[in-house]
């Protein structure tokens, strides 16, 4: 029996038993020409592999903080920093989440208003003569009718954001994950940042266009546009009408100090070709579920040195924060976020749980676990704008931390109190002696903050390079 008749490829593949001197020669000559192609193609790719293994390690950051405290702007910050283009050629998909949230506040006070004028208050905080239910005057109850088609506008654009069209998802972000849209705390939430930006970018737009006209579909019969601008007048009258921040009072609500606040602008975010600045890409509020990681090349400060930067950016919700251990490995930096002006809120998820309490504890457990004992810890106290108003506008600091006495109720004297206790902590927990690093920010505001990302990225590059071995 010949071993052919038993192997089945040498079967297929046995030169034909008739083949001819001059073919034998051309079918050798063939295989000698593909076995050149294949060992090329084996050499290009060692060496691309050595290349790889040549290259600088890419510094990476982790943004870590509760819900709300601010991860998601000071990754913008970062975008803005480094790719200012980019980050701005996606104000087409920003423009719908300013809308979202625009429409979040209109249900906010409808909520507020119909739990106001039907039942009695129950916050211990309240005035007693605002007991009663508040009577809803006419003008207010036709505003309600008038608005209430909004939020069905609302409900439209969140699953449009869910479910971007195939068609863009595959076309501008193939390979990514799939979008989830989850109600915590009934906002809206994605997990990917690229797939539902896709879902509001004109089909054909650049990305890299630097003209948002172009990017947005001005003629999308689904755009909430035209009902926001055919509704301007009702929306400045109800956030105008004093029954309306009566009810808010009265439930205990600061629409003013939450994310994605625009009512304070409604002439500019209802105006018929409405695109958002920069400022309102910062304040517009989206939820993260999940990991993102973003990739960005940054310069060192001369220019001459150029490194891969990687920004994790995590949901900061409770029942999301399983997900961050994983990303401790191998972390450059972590910046830690702690929303100073939440010393008067509890976190809505654990309503028993003090939100300050909470980033305590968070930064407590960060500070302990010995995986990140090399890593450089950043501290942002942020939100300090909206420290500074609550204070002014007579909010007492020691009412909610005790520790604090009889200090004076300035801003000065509180964010310097809360700085001197997150530094406490990191002296008395962390397992080795660490520099603490701290910042007083206001994420929201650019400039301030790009000042303060340029100081990070410089100190990483250098120890990047030291680690290297690059400079002693
Ligand atoms: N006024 C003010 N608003 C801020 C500041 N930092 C963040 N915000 C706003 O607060 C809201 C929440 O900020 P995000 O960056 O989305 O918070 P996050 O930590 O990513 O929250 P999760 O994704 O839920 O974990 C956004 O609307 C921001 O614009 C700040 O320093 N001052
Ligand atoms: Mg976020």
């Amino acid at each position: 029996m010949r071993a052919s008749d038993v192997d089945p490829f040498a079967a297929v593949l046995a030169p034909p038993e008739d083949e001819t001197a001059e073919e034998r020669q051309s079918r050798m000559q063939r295989e000698r020409e593909a076995k050149q192609a294949s060992d090329e193609i084996d050499e290009q790719l060692s060496k691309e592999r050595q290349l790889a293994k040549r290259q600088p390690k890419p510094v990476k950051i982790l943004l870590l903080g509760q819900s709300e405290s601010g991860k998601s702007t000071t990754l913008k910050n970062f975008q803005l920093m480094c790719e200012p283009k980019a980050f701005r050629a996606e104000r087409a998909s920003w423009r719908a989440i300013v809308q979202l949230n625009v429409i979040r506040s209109v249900r906010i006070i409808l909520d507020a208003l119909t739990a106001s004028s039907s039942a009695p208050e129950s916050s211990p905080r309240s005035s007693s003569s605002s007991r009663d239910s508040l009577r809803l005057d006419s003008d207010l109850l036709a505003l309600r009718m008038r608005l209430i088609p909004l939020l069905e506008v609302h409900e439209a654009l969140a699953r449009r954001l869910a479910a971007p069209s195939d068609a863009a998802s595959t076309s501008r972000s193939a390979g990514l994950s799939t979008i989830f849209r989850r109600r915590l705390g009934k906002e809206i939430t994605v997990n990917s940042n690229v797939a539902w930006k896709a879902a509001f970018m004109r089909d054909g737009a650049e990305r890299d266009s630097f003209a948002t006209d172009d990017a947005v579909d001005w003629d999308d019969p689904e755009d909430p546009g035209v009902m926001l601008y055919e509704r301007a007048d009702d929306l400045r009258r109800l956030w105008a009408h004093p029954t309306v921040h009566a009810a808010l009072e009265r439930q205990g609500i600061r629409l003013q100090e939450s994310g994605g606040f625009f009512l304070d602008e409604i002439d500019i975010v209802t105006c018929q070709k409405y695109v958002p600045t920069d400022d309102h890409i910062l304040r517009a509020r989206l939820r993260t579920l999940g990991v993102a990681e973003h990739r960005m090349r940054l310069t060192d400060r001369n220019g001459n040195i150029t490194r891969e930067f990687r920004i994790f950016d995590v949901g900061g919700h409770s029942s999301l924060r399983a997900k961050w251990a994983p990303y401790f490995d191998d972390m450059n930096c972590i910046i830690f976020l702690a929303p100073i002006s939440a010393f008067d809120q509890q976190l809505e998820e654990e309503p028993e749980i003090s939100r300050l309490a909470d980033s305590v504890a968070l930064w407590t457990s960060i500070i302990k676990n010995k995986v990140l004992q090399d890593t450089n810890l950043i501290l942002f106290l942020n939100k300090i704008d909206i420290l500074q108003a609550k204070l002014s506008s007579g909010i007492r600091f020691s009412d909610y931390v005790t520790s604090y006495g009889r200090r004076p109720n300035d801003f000065d004297s509180a964010s310097r109190y809360m700085r001197k206790q997150f530094a406490a902590i990191l002296k008395d927990s962390s397992p080795v002696p660490r520099t603490f690093y701290c910042h007083l920010t206001n994420v929201v505001d650019m400039k301030s903050t790009q000042y303060v990302l340029v100081g990070i990225k410089d100190m990483l590059m250098q120890t990047h390079l030291k680690q290297s071995g690059l400079i002693i």
